[in-house]
């Protein structure tokens, strides 16, 4: 039955004259989904995890584009040949893109190790100059820098399936994933770990439990966060008993398409130039992690974890020091 699931490329290795080897080694792969695997964050995790351990895991990048994910994958297998590396089409923020998605999901795999809940937008962003220079002059400019809080707002959608934007795709569509991957992620006797990609703008006043879609306000996004920190907490409760474990991770303020489209009449040009700046400010607040490798530095750190030592209570930061080192730190939600 499993044969039948993996599809042709496991009958190929089940039909060679190494078969033995080449199926008790595919069985004992572990198996990690990523989401927003095709860039950023994502994308350095999955070069990370591979430069882990290339020949120990089997990687599925769940994107939204497929010749973005098919470049990723490229890019993957230059570094690392003997990677597994597979593609799921997957639109977070549609109901029946999910649905099949987790459906072709588990006719090709009989286990999920590591699900990484890492798609994200912040779409229309408005950068509020005046407070930004305001906050510059306070005793909050530290925080402004390693929150935004302050001066940035969204202007949200709503998608063919009647919800807001940033609320389905940040976090509705991941919670229905977990949800259908139920029976690949729960098996007796073997752990299992959900890891949410969530923000250091996640701000409690931006969530309002009356309008959990954030219709009404102008910070979805950091209310899709907040919202993601809750629903960790939540999912740890609930699936702890069998085996699946859920831990929250920020990764800093990392120079991604996410945050080239804060300021978008910047051109790359000045945010390279920037740089040094940004330097400046890391030696006052670490958080400013600036590469997506230095970003997943939570994310992989979480993958050599026992998820039975982790705090569910925390949110383990991805952070930076002055001199450039990385470094994970857990901070109560
Ligand atoms: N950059 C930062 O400073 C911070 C980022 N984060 C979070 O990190 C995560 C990764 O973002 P980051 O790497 O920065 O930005 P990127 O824009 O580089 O990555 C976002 C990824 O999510 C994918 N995505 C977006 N919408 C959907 C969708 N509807 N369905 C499937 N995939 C989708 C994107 O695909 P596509 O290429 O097709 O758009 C892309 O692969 C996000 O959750 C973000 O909120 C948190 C804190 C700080
Ligand atoms: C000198 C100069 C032009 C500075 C730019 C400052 C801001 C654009 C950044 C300062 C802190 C940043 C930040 C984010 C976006 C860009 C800043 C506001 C995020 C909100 C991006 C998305 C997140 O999830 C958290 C980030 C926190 C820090």
């Amino acid at each position: 039955m499993t044969l039948h699931r993996r599809g042709n490329q496991f009958l190929n290795q089940f039909s060679c004259a190494c078969c033995v080897t080449s199926l008790g080694f595919a069985e004992m792969r572990k198996v990690v989904l990523v989401t927003g695997a095709n860039s950023g964050v994502g994308l350095a995790l999955c070069e990370r995890l591979l430069s882990h351990d290339t020949e120990g895991l089997h990687l599925c990048l769940a994107c939204r584009n497929m010749q973005k994910a098919q470049a990723a994958r490229s890019d993957l297998l230059a570094s690392h040949p003997a990677a597994q590396v597979d593609l799921l089409q997957m639109d977070t923020s549609s109901v029946s893109s999910v649905l099949s998605a987790a459906q072709e999901f588990k006719v090709r795999y009989d286990r999920l190790d590591y699900l990484y809940l890492n798609a994200g937008i912040m779409p229309n962003p408005e950068f509020d100059v005046k407070a930004f220079f305001k906050g510059l002059f306070s005793s909050n400019v530290i925080t402004m820098f390693a929150t935004g809080e302050g001066i940035l707002t969204q202007k949200d959608g709503v998608t063919t399936d009647g919800l807001q934007q940033v609320f389905a795709t940040n976090l509705f569509g991941h919670f229905l994933l977990v949800r259908e991957l139920e029976p690949v992620l729960c098996h007796e006797g073997r752990t299992s770990q959900l890891v949410w990609t969530s923000s250091n703008n996640a701000h409690r006043s931006a969530f309002n439990p009356e309008d959990i879609q954030h219709r009404t306000g102008t910070q979805p996004y950091s209310s899709s966060k907040y919202a993601t920190d809750l629903l960790s907490l939540a999912f740890n409760q609930h699936y702890e008993k069998q085996g699946l474990y859920s831990s929250v991770i920020c990764p800093g303020f990392v120079m991604t398409n996410l945050t080239y489209g804060i300021l978008p009449s910047f051109p790359a040009i000045l945010w390279t130039l920037l740089m040094p700046v940004f330097w400046l400010i890391r030696v006052f607040t670490n958080t400013f992690t600036l590469t997506p490798y230095n970003g997943s530095e939570a994310l992989i750190w979480l993958f050599r974890q026992k998820p039975e030592s982790l705090d569910p209570y925390a949110k383990y930061h991805s952070l930076t020091s002055g001199l450039g080192n990385n470094y994970t730190q857990p901070h109560k939600v």
